[in-house]
């Protein structure tokens, strides 16, 4: 009932907003005679074939009825790699090609701004980086890039492999999510990279985890401000991750100490007159974003890397001998692996990229037309949202061969340009790549070099949370090998490796 209720809810407010862009979008032509409306006239064409469905709902019923990739994919054969749509209440352009995703993201992307719905800019923070363009997003992106650049990576190995070793060792002989486990590994690499290893006591982290929980269960809910809603709720835990950013960010100041961290390089970034480029609040924004960009995005590759290691038997032993070197250069796990042992996985860094294609966990980006733009000698009208669609260019027979086929060997040979972006491309690609890549490297040393594991029921069907995943995340029962052998036959125990380590 109570579903039938929000379904109701939810479409009326969709019709409202339909109603509101439509006629906003009507009247904006009508004004803009001169310039951009000129040149839609003359030498721009039509607008790209496609249907807009329903009067007010557009397709979104479509698109949310079914597995998105089946809309996709019928709309594509259909109408080919540039077709029209409306959902959730705007008329958008779907873009299938590496061409045209480069059009948007890179060689145009001043006439395309980021565009996300207004409640969730208000849930993660008006001024975090991904909803801004222009001088103050490439500030900010820096000062990001700096705290995700080589050097910081490299000093970050030895918190990942404890936050790696930590998640294993907490699964030992149970059943648990694989999704689970794998957002408690990607939420502590977040903190330790926002907050310096070993900085941030348990109270506050504690404290941040919590709030932030909240806040994740709402972000997809009906926005509204009526008290006991799953909205409600994460708009209150946000204030109170605001308030618990900023007690840290006054015990630094007062310490003298704002640190090297991402917290302390944004706390300490000048504009060019020398005066604080952010306020507290602006930090607070970002660092909410961060951890935002960086938690269900890795977790959810990671979860598929568990699966598709485990359906590929063949693979998950080469996989283990080129893991089982890499443990004998450590003494059997005595050392900490470093970040040269991670650029030595050569094979295992192939599963990866490969488990970024099938899994092609973001299908697609937003952005929105800033002007009347011709793509092709169509119309990209100004207003409309224009969604490059990375996983259609990730399982198209076109770039990928077999792309069906879970196929690491594929990546011996660079993909063409701009056919692979789990990452985005352009100004807004993704500064957390390498982390991100890190983590997995790290995660499949540790388990393929120690563990064992079995998927418990069916992992056929997917779920979204809202990035693809496997049915309830993925149950796995995981277990420690008493022992493991390394390659010249030793036997190493792994309780002792981590008493050497710890
Ligand atoms: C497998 C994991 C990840 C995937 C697949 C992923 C994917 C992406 C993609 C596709 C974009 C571009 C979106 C667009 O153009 O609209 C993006 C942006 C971003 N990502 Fe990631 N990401 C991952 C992990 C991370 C991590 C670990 C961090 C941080 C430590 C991070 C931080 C960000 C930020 C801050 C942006 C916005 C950049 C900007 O607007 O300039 N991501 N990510």
């Amino acid at each position: 009932m109570a579903f039938f209720f929000i379904l109701a809810c939810t479409l009326i407010f969709l019709a409202i907003a339909y109603y509101f862009q439509y006629a906003r979008w009507q009247k904006g032509r009508g004004r803009s005679g001169g310039g951009h409306e000129k040149q839609a006239s003359s030498s721009l064409k039509s607008l790209p074939p496609g249907s807009m469905g329903w009067p007010y709902l557009g397709e979104t019923l479509q698109l949310y009825s079914q597995d998105p990739n089946i809309f996709f994919a019928s709309k594509q054969k259909r109408y080919g790699e540039i077709f029209k749509t409306h959902l959730l209440g705007y008329p958008c352009v779907m873009l299938a090609s590496p061409e045209a995703a480069r059009f948007v993201l890179v060689t145009q992307a001043h006439l395309f701004k980021p565009t996300y719905p207004r409640s969730k800019e208000r849930m993660i923070g008006p001024s975090a980086l991904f909803f801004h363009q222009g001088d103050y997003h490439l500030r900010i992106r820096k000062l990001v890039q700096g705290a995700l650049g080589p050097d910081a990576l490299r000093a970050l190995v030895p918190e990942v492999e404890a936050a790696v070793r930590s998640t294993l060792a907490s699964w030992d002989g149970h059943v648990r999510s694989t999704f689970h486990a794998m957002k408690t590994l990607s939420f502590d690499v977040g903190i330790v990279m926002i907050f310096g290893g070993g900085r941030l006591d348990e109270r506050r982290k504690a404290e941040l985890r919590k709030n932030y929980s909240i806040v994740e269960k709402g972000y997809n809910s009906f926005p509204n401000s009526l008290p006991g809603t799953l909205y409600y709720k994460a708009m209150q835990a946000r204030r109170r991750l605001q308030g618990v950013l900023s007690d840290i960010m006054r015990e630094r100041r007062e310490r003298g100490e704002p640190g090297t961290d991402l917290l302390g390089c944004l706390m300490q970034s000048q504009g060019d007159d020398g005066a604080p480029l952010l306020s507290d609040e602006q930090v607070a924004d970002n660092i909410i974003g961060v951890l935002f960009a960086a938690q269900d995005t890795t977790a959810s590759v990671l979860t598929w890397i568990v699966k598709y290691l485990h359906d590929h038997p063949k693979l998950l032993e080469a996989v283990r001998a080129e893991q089982a070197a890499v443990r004998e250069a450590t003494d059997g796990g005595r050392l900490p692996l470093t970040w040269a042992h991670t650029r030595s996985m050569a094979l295992t860094h192939r599963v990866i990229l490969e488990s970024l294609r099938m899994a092609s966990i973001i299908s697609f980006t937003f952005r929105e037309a800033v002007a009347d733009v011709e793509y092709k000698g169509f119309l990209i009208p100004k207003g409309w949202k224009v969604m490059p669609l990375f996983r259609s260019i990730h399982h198209s027979p076109d770039y990928f061969q077999d792309p069906h086929k879970f196929d690491p060997s594929r990546f011996q040979v660079a993909p063409r340009p701009n056919t692979f972006l789990p990452f985005g491309n352009g100004v807004h690609a993704c500064p957390g790549n390498e982390l991100a890549k890190l983590e997995m490297l790290v995660l499949i040393h540790h388990l393929v070099t120690a563990y064992r594991w079995e998927i418990v029921g069916s992992s056929d069907e997917v779920e979204y949370s809202p990035f693809p995943v496997p049915k309830h995340g993925l149950p796995v029962k995981l277990w420690r090998e008493n022992s493991t052998v390394d390659r010249k036959g030793r036997q190493t125990d792994d309780d002792d490796v981590e008493d050497i380590i710890v």
